[in-house]
C-alpha cells in the first residue's frame, strides 16, 4: 500500500484535525489485502461533547447567513471534490474494497452531486403566503432544525457523509457526522474541504467511534435531527432513543428488494439490471434486488446467460481498472456472507455459479447465484449484504406482486418487462420507496431515496429531502386591530 492513508487525525472538530490518543484505537484495515492502513482513536465522550458545542456555537451564524452563500460555499466544495476525485476514489476505494473503476464514478463524484444539487437550491428554501379574510394572512419561514448528527454505514462512506450533510447545511444546520468504525477514512476529508470552501468553523464535524460514540450523540439535548444509514436493528435503537428526545429522524436501513423479469423483457436488459441490482459494490448496496423472480418460461434461458456473463466478471485487485469486483468490506462481513451461502446450499438452493472465498489475502468472494430459491428459504428472507443472488420463479403478474411484497423490508423493487401498463401497475403495488422500470440501483441525487416499512423513515435527496432537515414556522399577521370577548 503505497497510498497516504493516515489522516492528520482521528477527529476534525471546530474547523481543524483534532487528536485525542486517550480514546480507544480504532485500527483501518485494507479490505483488499487484510493490511492495517491507518491507526485512530475513538472519541472520548469529553470530545464528543466538544464537537456538539462547536455545531451548536456555529448554528446561530450558518443559519443566518443567506442561502446563497450557503450554497456557493457547498457549490465550491463540489468543484473542489472534482478537482481531486481522483485522489479521493482511490481513498474511498482503500477504506472499503469496492473498485477504483466504481468510486471513481460513483462516489466522490455523487457527493459532489449532492453538494451541488442542494447548494443549488439552498437559495430557493422558502416559506409561502397564505390570504385569509379581512385581510389578515399567514406567512411560513422554513427553518433550520439546529444540530444535526449524521451517523453512516461503511458501504458509502463518501456518499453518505454528502448525502446527510449536503442538505442538512443548505437549510442552515449544522452537523456532526459519525463515520462507521469500518470506514472512517471518507468523512475527514469532506470536513477538510468544507472547510477549504469557506464553511464556518464548527458547520461539520466527524468524530470517530463505534455504537456507544453514535449512542452519545443521538442522546444528547443539543441534537434536533438524527440521520442514520445502517442496519434495521441498529435504525430501531436509534429511532427510538430520538423519540425518546422527540428528535427529528431519518433512517435509511436495509433491505430484500425484490427484482421482477417478465417472459416478455428484453433478456440482456433483464440480465444487465439483475447484475447491476446483486453485484455493484460487491453486493454491498442496501437497495440491491437480491430476491430475482423470472417468469417459468425464460427462467433457465435466464439462468443460463446469467452464468455466462458471470465469466465477465473480473475479481481482484481493487485498484487496477480492469477490477469489476473488489474485496467485501472486512473479514466479519465475508464470513456473515460465506454463512449465508452455506445456508442456501442446506436448505436447497441450487448454486449455479460462484460462492468461493479466494484462496489470496484480502476478503475475496466469487459472486454468487443461486437458483431454484424459495420464498421461505432464509437467503430469500434476510438482507445479506454481499455479492448473493437469489433467482426465484413465477408464473403470474399477481402472484410475483404478491411474493415481492411479501416481506417486512420496503426499500427498493424493480421490474423488467416490454408492456408499458404492467410496468406502471407493477411499480404502483410495490411497497417500496425507490422503484425502477427496466432498469436497477441508479440512484441520482435530484430523485428521493428511502424506504417503506422496515427500510426506514423519511427521504434523503431531491427536493423532498428539504422537508426532512428543516421546519415550518406559522406567522399570522393581523390587518385589523384585536379584538377579545371582554
Ligand atoms: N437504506 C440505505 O440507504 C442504506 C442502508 N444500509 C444498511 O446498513 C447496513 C450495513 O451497515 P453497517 O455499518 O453494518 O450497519 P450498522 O447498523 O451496524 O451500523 C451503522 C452505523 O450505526 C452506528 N451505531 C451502531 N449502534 C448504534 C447506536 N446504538 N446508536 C447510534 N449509532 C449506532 C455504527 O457505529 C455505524 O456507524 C445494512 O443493513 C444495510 O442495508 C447501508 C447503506 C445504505
Ligand atoms: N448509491 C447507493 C445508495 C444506496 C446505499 O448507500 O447502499
Amino acid at each position: 500500500m503505497t497510498y497516504p492513508t493516515q489522516p492528520t487525525a482521528s477527529h476534525y472538530i471546530n474547523g481543524a484535525y483534532v487528536e485525542d490518543a486517550s480514546g480507544t484505537p480504532l485500527s483501518v484495515i485494507y479490505p483488499a489485502t487484510g493490511a492495517e492502513i491507518a491507526q485512530l482513536h475513538e472519541a472520548t465522550p469529553d470530545l464528543v461533547d466538544s464537537a456538539l458545542a462547536a455545531a451548536h456555537r456555529a448554528q446561530p451564524a450558518w443559519a443566518a447567513m443567506s442561502g446563497t452563500e450557503r450554497g456557493r460555499i457547498l457549490r465550491r466544495a463540489a468543484d473542489i471534490i472534482r478537482e481531486r476525485n481522483h485522489d479521493l476514489s482511490v481513498l474511498e476505494t482503500c477504506d472499503t474494497g469496492k473498485p477504483l473503476s466504481e468510486t471513481l464514478v460513483a462516489d466522490a463524484t455523487s457527493a459532489a452531486d449532492a453538494l451541488e444539487y442542494f447548494g443549488g437550491i439552498a437559495a430557493s428554501i422558502a416559506g409561502e403566503h397564505i390570504q385569509l379574510p379581512e385581510g389578515d394572512f399567514v406567512y411560513t419561514r422554513r427553518e433550520a432544525l439546529g444540530v444535526c448528527v449524521g451517523i453512516g454505514a461503511w458501504n458509502y462512506p463518501t456518499q453518505i457523509a454528502a448525502w446527510k450533510a449536503a442538505p442538512a447545511l443548505a437549510c442552515g444546520n449544522t452537523m456532526v457526522f459519525k463515520p462507521s468504525e469500518t470506514t472512517p477514512l471518507c468523512a475527514l476529508k469532506l470536513a477538510e474541504i468544507l472547510t477549504e470552501a469557506g464553511a464556518p468553523a464548527g458547520v461539520f464535524n466527524v468524530v470517530q467511534g463505534k455504537g456507544a460514540v453514535g449512542a452519545q450523540l443521538v442522546g444528547d439535548a443539543r441534537v434536533a435531527k438524527v440521520s442514520l444509514t445502517g442496519s434495521v436493528p441498529t435504525g430501531a435503537r436509534v429511532y427510538a432513543a430520538a423519540a425518546a428526545g422527540l428528535k427529528h429522524a431519518t433512517m435509511e436501513l436495509g433491505g430484500k428488494s425484490p427484482l421482477v423479469i417478465f417472459d416478455d423483457a428484453d433478456l440482456e436488459s433483464a440480465v444487465s439490471g439483475a447484475i447491476n441490482a446483486n453485484f455493484y459494490s460487491t453486493g454491498q448496496v442496501c437497495s440491491n434486488g437480491t430476491r430475482v423472480f423470472v417468469q417459468k418460461g425464460i427462467k433457465d434461458v435466464f439462468v443460463k446467460r446469467l452464468a455466462e456473463r458471470l465469466q465477465g466478471a473480473v475479481i481482484g485487485d481493487p485498484m487496477q481498472m480492469e477490477t469489476t469486483i473488489g474485496s467485501m468490506v472486512s473479514e466479519r462481513q465475508l464470513e456473515i456472507v460465506l454463512g449465508y451461502i452455506e445456508k442456501g446450499k442446506a436448505e436447497g438452493a441450487r448454486l449455479v455459479a460462484g460462492g468461493k472465498r479466494l484462496n489470496r489475502d484480502g476478503f475475496y468472494i466469487e459472486p454468487a447465484v443461486f437458483a431454484d430459491v424459495t420464498d421461505d428459504m432464509t437467503i430469500a428472507r434476510e438482507e445479506i449484504f454481499g455479492p448473493v443472488m437469489s433467482v426465484l420463479d413465477f408464473e403470474t403478474e399477481e402472484e410475483a406482486l404478491t411474493r415481492a411484497n411479501a416481506t417486512e423490508f420496503g426499500l427498493a423493487a424493480g421490474v423488467f418487462t416490454r408492456d408499458i401498463t404492467r410496468a406502471h401497475r407493477m411499480v404502483a403495488g410495490f411497497e417500496a420507496g425507490s422503484c425502477y422500470i427496466n432498469t436497477y440501483n441508479l440512484t441520482p441525487v435530484e430523485a428521493p431515496f428511502g424506504g417503506s416499512k422496515m427500510s426506514g423513515v423519511g427521504r434523503e435527496n431531491g427536493s423532498a429531502a428539504i422537508a426532512h432537515w428543516s421546519e415550518i414556522k406559522s406567522v399570522y399577521v393581523a390587518m385589523t386591530p384585536c379584538e377579545a370577548a371582554f
